[in-house]
């Protein structure tokens, strides 16, 4: 797949992230292949999956759906962990996945190499890279290593991004400016429709929402709280 043919399809369009960490009700890798199927069902254009399922989930996902798939691993929960490694990249796209998602942060890589080696090799393979970025920095530098599609997946998880309880909408408005011409996916706390939309409106081409769509424990704790702080009427 060339990043043309990707931004045909993901254009002005949904991505969700179907992932469940350590401990969650949802850990299990079937668990997460029905939850992909579900949100293409629901609309979804392209999935992204892997996490601390790793590639068994980027593997169950891509059989399951016929949807692009942005595979990705995690490796601890420190520094540099979303696909790591150039060999963890490989990996992903050994599993199947079109789009290879790393972490594309200025921060020294426990490999030793650079995320330009990262992006060479996943080329090399056949594949896509999607550079998860914190700041504009990263933004700049992840497109001059060659990377196909920018995002804002690590803003507010990185020691030198903006820590926002919401999206960082700004994040997303700074790198369309910088970079008018390069894919851009908006990613990171997208918890409503709204705030979506806002991001598309702002310049990112396409929008990942996981949490919000995939996690009911993060839904039930939502309605819970509304539910539980209500003011009875009683008559
Ligand atoms: C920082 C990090 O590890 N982000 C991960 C990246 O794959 C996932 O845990 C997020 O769920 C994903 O980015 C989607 O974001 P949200 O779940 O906020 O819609």
């Amino acid at each position: 797949m060339t990043v043309e043919e990707l931004l045909t399809i993901i254009s002005g369009k949904l991505i969700v992230s179907c992932q469940a960490g350590h401990g969650h009700a949802l850990r299990d890798t079937g668990t997460i292949e029905r939850m992909a199927r579900a949100a293409v069902d629901g609309g979804a254009v392209a999935i992204r999956c892997g996490g601390v399922g790793g590639t068994p989930d980027v593997a169950a996902v891509v059989s399951a759906v016929k949807v692009p798939v942005i595979g990705l691993t995690k490796i601890g929960s420190e520094g540099v962990f979303i696909t790591p490694t150039r060999e963890s990249a490989l990996e992903v796209v050994d599993s199947g996945a079109q789009i290879v998602a790393a972490d594309a942060t200025l921060r020294p890589r426990p490999d030793g190499l650079t995320f330009a080696d990262t992006v060479d090799a996943v080329h090399d393979r056949g594949g896509l890279v999607m550079a998860d970025c914190g700041t504009l920095a990263d933004g700049i530098a992840a497109a001059a290593a060659g990377a196909d599609i920018i995002s804002s997946t690590l803003a507010g998880y990185t020691e030198n991004s903006r820590r926002l309880a919401g999206p960082d909408l700004e994040l997303v408005s700074e790198l369309r400016q910088a970079l008018p011409d390069v894919v851009l996916i908006a990613e990171g706390r997208y918890h409503s429709p709204e705030d979506a939309a806002r991001a598309i409106a702002l310049g990112a081409d396409s929008v990942v929402v996981g949490t919000a769509i995939t996690d009911p424990a993060f839904i039930t704790s939502k309605f819970a709280a509304a539910v539980s702080g209500a003011e009875r009427q009683r008559v």
